[in-house]
């Protein structure tokens, strides 16, 4: 990564930290993936050469930005989802901002009518968004996810294990799956399709 890059990803991250600080309510929180993971996130894009990579949960555009300089490298493209739309345009703006806007495609749609009807595979998936709808996405998970070697990474299995551990039973359960939970950041679901 570039250090200009960088600087502007560690200016970006204190800037919500401090933010996420100050809100009263959690949903007004950027609930930014921590830079820990963050960085082993965007290694594991770069070491599996992954082009075609699917964030749920775009945010401010934190993550979309470690993900983004991983694909530009891997000659792919990111492909992000934001319910909210106020919050897609903000992320939009350090896209252009950080000189992405070739690298991701920004989509302002539901994860779940998305991941019903996409009719292509990815190479990752980050899921980091509404975590009482993860077992519902399952099923079109393991069907975008559908070639050896696919990896999703869901984040806050630690930091929110209560509201994970039914989805994360169901992928533990999956024979097609390999998985693991690494103590980083909030905490990374690693499963890889077998
Ligand atoms: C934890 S934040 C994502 C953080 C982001 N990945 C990052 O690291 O910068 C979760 C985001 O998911 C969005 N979200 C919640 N439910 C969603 C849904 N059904 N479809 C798409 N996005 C959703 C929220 O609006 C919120 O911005």
């Amino acid at each position: 990564m570039e250090a200009k890059l960088k600087a502007y990803l560690d200016q970006f991250y204190a800037d919500n930290c401090a933010h996420d600080a100050a809100q009263t309510e959690r949903i007004a929180c950027w609930r930014n993936l921590h830079p820990d993971s963050a960085t082993l996130l965007a290694l594991l894009v770069r070491a599996k050469q992954a082009r075609k990579v699917l964030e749920i949960g775009t945010s401010n555009g934190y993550a979309t930005l470690w993900l983004a300089d991983a694909v530009r490298d891997t000659g792919g493209l990111l492909h992000t989802l934001e319910i909210d739309k106020a919050r897609q345009k903000v992320a939009k703006q350090h896209v252009d901002e950080a000189g992405f806007a070739d690298d991701v495609r920004m989509e302002v749609c539901d994860a779940g009518e998305f991941l019903r009807t996409y009719p292509k595979y990815y190479d990752v998936v980050l899921l980091d968004a509404d975590r009482s709808q993860y077992t519902a996405y399952w099923p079109d998970l393991q069907r975008l996810l559908a070639k050896p070697g696919s990896l999703l990474v869901v984040d806050n299995v630690l930091s929110h294990a209560n509201e994970v551990r039914d989805f994360i039973t169901q992928v533990e359960a999956d024979k097609n799956f390999s998985s693991t939970v690494l103590d980083i950041g909030s905490g990374l679901l690693l499963a890889t399709r077998t």
